[in-house]
């Protein structure tokens, strides 16, 4: 069978789901900044629109953990491959991350970031599979919550294809 991608949330509801997120989140932090934190390569179509819709003052970083390679299960050993610039110390810390699976990847790295002093520390992410969960994260902020099924598009990649798809997808036709 041809690999095909068939539509989970269509690129409207995706648009309209991170306008209300950031609607939510300007109101959450009225009279503050709010420092984004990217999680790349996933996290980065998510965190610029979400970016655009937060009307309080944003300043933004980029860090990259990586612990799926290029399959459809997480190796369970999570690595930085690049690290923040800047400091937290003091700040009020959104990590933005496309979706949050077994949990590993945001159980880890909230460990990290919270040894560096933030003000605060909030997650959002534009995905959750919770029945899927190994490791408990506290997720402040979601957008969709979806079923057991490797999703891409909008960010989440197959063997890093489909990032670049303007909605969230479910591939077919992949062992
Ligand atoms: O909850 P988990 O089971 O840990 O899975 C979620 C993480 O896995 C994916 O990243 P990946 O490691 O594939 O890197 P990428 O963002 O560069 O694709 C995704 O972007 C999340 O960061
Ligand atoms: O469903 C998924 N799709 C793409 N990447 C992922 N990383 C964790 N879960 C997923
Ligand atoms: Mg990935």
């Amino acid at each position: 069978m041809a690999e095909t991608v068939k539509v989970l949330v269509p690129e409207e509801d995706v648009a309209k789901r991170i306008k209300e997120l950031g609607e939510q989140i300007s109101k959450d932090y009225a009279g503050k900044q709010v420092h984004l934190i990217c999680v790349l390569k996933g996290g980065v179509f998510f965190m610029c629109e979400l970016a655009k819709r937060i009307t309080v003052p944003v300043s933004m970083d980029f860090m990259s953990v990586s612990s799926y390679g290029d399959g459809t299960k997480s190796s369970g050993v999570v690595k930085i491959a690049k690290d923040l610039d800047e400091t937290l110390e003091g700040k009020d810390v959104l990590i933005v991350e496309d979706i949050i699976d077994s949990g590993r990847t945001l159980y880890y790295l909230m460990d990290i970031l919270a040894k560096r002093k933030p003000k605060s520390m909030k997650l959002c992410t534009l995905l959750d599979k919770p029945e899927r969960r190994v490791k408990d994260v506290k997720v402040d902020y979601v957008g969709f919550n979806i079923p057991d099924e490797f999703v891409v598009g909008y960010g989440l990649d197959y063997a890093q294809r489909y990032r670049n798809l303007p909605f969230i997808g479910v591939v077919e036709g992949v062992e």
